[in-house]
């Protein structure tokens, strides 16, 4: 069974410390026992701290002084590696607050973690009093504001924080705002993140504990199974998907075929890798796809062959039977 990952984003002080300890305290009181993976950008672990003192026994990772987006996207797999050998029923992710979500879920389609982790749901929290202002203040830098656009783009779930610091006038701006960029999202209103949990947490439970009926929540949110080729035995509700496609040693693949299936999916599909031999070719080459551009790679890896897909809004169902 693969466990779940609830990824927590937002911009620099929105609130996701406070969200994530309202969050490990409700996941304890249901008996769910969550491991959480910190990313600060500074050496001082001021969020860890405040976590550990909060909570006694925490299962808890933290990767330092380093974007999980860049620097420390390597160490991911290592961490949440460490986490799983705990066996946590969840593992919550913090991320710096000019992190990509999608980057995460990248890093958690690598071999090593294909097949022991997958995204439950991306969080994002907003800061309503000051999120309008983000594209003025940040006009200069490009890539920061496409990530603040993809945190909100990517969520399942927004939470547009600090209702008590903006009037009703900036509020309707701030969920239009958030609205243009996700139409799918839930979006909730709150004041120190205080929310209710129950979409949050849909689909989580203790290990060894019969599956729960689903929650009404559920309809909400585009409602995808993992698709790996084998087994279903868990739900994501996220609308970011990871489609694993085996392919088979023998049957002989082109180059052009698989680009052209990777292009077909136009922004639907986000990012792609792999390993596959092509042309009758022994060799087997590393597969990248990311922001239209497919590179292919000498590789030394000797396992079986497969191509995963990161999809945004895609049926994994359609993927596949397009795949043929
Ligand atoms: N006024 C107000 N302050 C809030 C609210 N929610 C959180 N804060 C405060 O905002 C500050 C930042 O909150 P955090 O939860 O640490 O935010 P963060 O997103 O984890 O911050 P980084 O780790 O720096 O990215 C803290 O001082 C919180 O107490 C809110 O709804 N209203």
């Amino acid at each position: 069974m693969k466990t779940p990952v609830i990824v927590i984003s937002g911009f620099l002080g929105s609130g996701k410390t406070t969200l994530l300890l309202k969050l490990i305290q409700e996941v304890h009181r249901r008996g769910i026992k969550p491991a959480i993976l910190m990313n600060e950008l500074g050496r001082q672990d001021v969020d860890g701290h405040i976590l550990s003192q909060a909570t006694d026994g925490l299962i808890m990772e933290k990767l330092l002084d380093g974007c999980i987006c860049c620097s420390k996207k390597s160490e991911i797999s290592n961490a949440i590696t460490t986490l799983l050998s705990q066996s946590p029923d969840v593992i919550l992710i913090e991320l710096t607050g000019v992190a990509n979500p999608e980057e995460v879920v990248d890093e958690m389609a690598e071999p090593g973690l294909l097949n022991e982790v997958f995204l439950q749901r991306i969080i994002t929290v907003i800061d309503a009093e000051n999120v309008l202002e983000y594209n003025s203040i940040f006009s200069s830098d490009k890539q920061l504001v496409h990530t603040l656009r993809r945190q909100i783009e990517v969520a399942d779930i927004v939470i547009v924080n600090k209702r008590d610091l903006i009037n009703d006038s900036h509020l309707s701006k701030v969920v239009k705002l958030v609205e243009k960029h996700n139409d799918k999202a839930r979006i909730f209103t709150t004041i120190q993140t205080q929310v209710d949990f129950i979409p949050l947490l849909d689909g989580l439970q203790p290990l060894n504990l019969p599956a729960k009926k689903s929650s009404p929540f559920n309809m909400l949110s585009r409602h995808s199974h993992h698709n790996d080729g084998h087994k279903q035995n868990h739900t994501s509700f996220s609308r970011i998907q990871t489609v694993y496609i085996p392919l088979q040693q023998n049957m002989p693949l082109s180059l052009r075929r698989i680009e052209k299936f990777l292009k077909s999916w136009g922004n639907q599909i986000l990012r792609a890798k792999g390993y596959v031999s092509v042309n009758s070719s022994s060799e087997i080459l590393l597969i990248q796809f990311a922001g239209k551009q497919i590179q292919w790679e000498p590789s030394s890896y000797k396992g079986p062959q497969y191509i995963v897909i990161i999809g945004f809004n895609l049926d994994s169902v359609t993927l596949m039977e397009a795949w043929g």
